[in-house]
């Protein structure tokens, strides 16, 4: 286990009232979150395409449009939306984090675009390292974590 694990307290050690024993315990069932930029999406949506047998067992939540637009490309996926990123999404998906409620983070940025909600976007990757959430901010990365998925369950159970 981690020094700081999605059970504890981050302060304190203690678990977290009312989220033990809420992980995932196999590689179905993972609670995938899903982010990514205007300029990324189509990006992510190919990514999703390459991992959709694998993706469709998990319970997928996204920030607002990257959930529109995976939901219109693939309407046999079950994707849970959150208020678009830069009208809170991004913290909602860190709520999660803090919470316990996510076990990876897929987030494909976009390194070039100065963004108006760049602290929103900076504390949800924060939360993701703090938290040893595994994330993925390009395609390379999240292939590895998706073929990964069965190691991320049993992590998770442990
Ligand atoms: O801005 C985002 C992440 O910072 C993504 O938000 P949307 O999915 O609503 O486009």
């Amino acid at each position: 286990m981690t020094d700081i694990d999605q059970e504890q307290d981050p302060e304190t050690g203690e678990a977290a009232p009312g989220e033990a024993g809420t992980g995932a315990t196999s590689s179905a069932g993972l609670r995938i979150g899903l982010v990514a930029h205007d300029s990324r999406k189509e990006a992510l949506v190919g990514w999703v395409g390459r991992w959709h047998d694998a993706l469709a067992p998990q319970e997928m939540t996204a920030t607002g449009t990257t959930g529109q637009v995976v939901r219109d490309a693939y309407p046999d996926l079950a994707v849970h939306r959150l208020k678009s990123g830069p009208l809170g999404g991004d913290q909602q998906m860190g709520a999660l984090i803090a919470e316990g409620r996510l076990d990876v983070l897929i987030f494909f940025m976009d390194p070039l675009t100065p963004m108006p909600h760049d602290v929103d976007v900076k504390a949800l990757l924060r939360l993701a390292v703090l938290y040893d959430v595994p994330v993925a901010c390009n395609p390379a990365t999240a292939d590895c974590i998706a073929a990964g998925f069965a190691v991320i369950g049993r992590r998770q159970a442990e």
